[in-house]
This record gives C-alpha cells, structure tokens and sequence, in this order.
C-alpha cells in the first residue's frame, strides 16, 4: 500500500526508465483518471494509503503507459486549444503545432469552412466554437475518423453548423468556401522510422505519412484548390518543418499568393495562401 504522492512518484520513476519524455506528468494525469477526478485535483487526494480499486487502475494504467501507449489513448481525451476531444486509436492525437494553425484561421475572415483530413475534427470544432456565425465541413477518408468528428461536434455544440462526410480529399465536395484548412499526413516513408515508439505503434499511419516523400497530399489537395474556393478564398496548410519551400512552390505554381507563417519558435509550420 502506498500514499498518492508516493505511488505518483514510483509510477514517474518507471515511466522515466521507460524512456517516456514527460513521466511526472504522465503519472498525475493518469493517477486523477484512475481516481476519477480532475487532473488539477490530485493533490486533494487524502494524504492516507490509495483506495486499492485505485491502486490497482492506476497501476494497469501505467503499465500501458510504459510501452508507450499514449496517455489520450488511455484517457480517451486530449485538449486542445482550451477544449477537451474524444480520442481514440483510430484518430491523430490533436498537437500543439496544430494550435498554430487555429490560431492563424482565426485570423482571416470566413464564414463557411472546409477541413480536408478532419481526424478527431479538432480543427474545425474550435474554429466553429470560436466563430458562431460560421458553418463548415469536414472530410475524411477514414470512417472511424468522421464518427470520433462528429461526436467532437456535438460535444462542443456545433453539430447543428457542422457536416462531416467520408470522402477522398474533394472528391465528395461539390461547393466552394471562404476557408480550406488542412493538417494533411505530411511525414515522409524515412522519417517514420525515427519517430517515437508511442506514435509509431499507436497512431494511425493513415494519419501520419502518405507512404512517400511526404508531399503527396499537398500534390493531390492543391491542383483542387481553386474550384473549391470563391474569390479571394484563402487556403491554409500545416505543413513539415523542411516543406515550406516545397509546398509554397506548388501554391505559386497554382496561382496562389503565399505567406509562410512561423510558429511560436519561429519554425515555418504553417502556409496561406489567397486566390487571386
Ligand atoms: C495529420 S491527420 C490530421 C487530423 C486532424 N485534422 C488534426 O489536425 O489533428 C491527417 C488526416 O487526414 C486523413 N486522410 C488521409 N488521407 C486522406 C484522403 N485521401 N482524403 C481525406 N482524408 C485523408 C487521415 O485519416 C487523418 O485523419
């Protein structure tokens, strides 16, 4: 039998030996699922020995969290920007890179939105929480992805502005927006070997990589660019921290003005580009 603190600082201890990069976090946000309770709460847990039907979900938890099971996955819920999603195995965890891109949405004037590669629908969920007078569609390939969508906009309740269908890029898209954001799988077959374990392993390949060199969505998404935009419609990307250079080439080559955004460590992570 252990205190919460002392079964906190165990679990951070395995996790750390384990090679997880954020253990004594990992360990407060699974002790508080375990427990039932508000990840900022778990110091209110009672300084006495853990309840054993804790001890024993927590330790189930950490268990999984040590090979590298994502923690969203083992919650079932990630936040992002300010909002809690369901998630699960079968969509990308949302990231804070992403934020980036909301962030630079927000800035642009829109009322009707298209999400290409929608996933748990965080991108768009919050641009339609944060814009209440906007409408939007979101698309995916995958089935499960538009399913997980969809509940994301009905518990953000925007459901009733929202349409999320199956569909290959625009190929269920007849109309045209003032807005096109898309966070596409940009990482390329080389670099998946390097990426961590618990993405590797966890997260959807569907999500993460076009099997190629990486550009191969931006290839199929930008030549449909302009029959699905009105005029002066903008086109926001997410894009791979080497890609500005190659994905702003295909913009200009489509006639398209393009800005590259940097995020808050001054890495281009984002592109815009506006229909002339
Ligand atoms: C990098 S994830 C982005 C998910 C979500 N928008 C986000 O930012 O967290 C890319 C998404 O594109 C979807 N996708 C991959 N190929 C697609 C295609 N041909 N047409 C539509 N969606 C596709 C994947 O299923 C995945 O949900």
């Amino acid at each position: 039998m252990s205190t919460a603190a002392e079964a906190m600082a165990d679990a951070a201890a395995r996790l750390r030996a384990a090679g997880i990069a954020s253990p004594a976090r990992d360990a407060r946000i699974l002790l508080a699922h375990a427990a039932r309770i508000d990840a900022m709460r778990v110091t209110l847990i009672a300084p006495e020995d853990l309840a054993p039907e804790i001890a024993e979900r927590f330790e189930h938890l950490v268990a999984l969290r040590a090979v590298h099971v994502p923690v969203s996955h083992l919650v079932g819920e990630r936040e992002f920007y300010g909002r809690r999603f369901k998630v699960s195995r079968e969509v990308l965890d949302p990231r804070p890179e992403t934020e980036t891109l909301v962030e630079a949405a927000l800035a642009e004037p829109f009322t009707r939105v298209l999400d290409l590669g929608t996933g748990s629908g965080c991108i768009l969920v919050t641009l339609l929480a944060e814009r209440p007078d906007a409408t939007g569609i979101g698309v995916d390939l995958s089935e499960s992805a538009c399913l997980q969508a969809s509940a994301n906009a009905v518990l953000h309740e925007v459901a009733g502005r929202t349409d999320i269908r199956r569909s290959d890029w625009f190929s269920d898209v007849p109309e045209r927006f003032d807005l096109i954001v898309a966070n596409p799988p940009y990482i390329s077959r080389s670099e998946m070997r390097d990426l961590a374990p618990g993405v590797r392993r966890h997260e959807p390949e569907m999500a993460l990589s076009d099997g190629g060199d990486g550009l191969g969505a931006y290839r199929r998404i930008v030549p449909g660019l302009a029959d699905h935009l009105v005029p002066g419609g903008r086109a926001l990307f997410e894009i791979g921290p080497t890609q500005g250079k190659a994905v702003s080439g295909l913009l200009a080559g489509a006639g398209f003005d393009v800005r590259i955004l940097p995020d808050l460590d001054g890495r281009a992570r984002v592109i815009c580009a506006r229909m002339g």
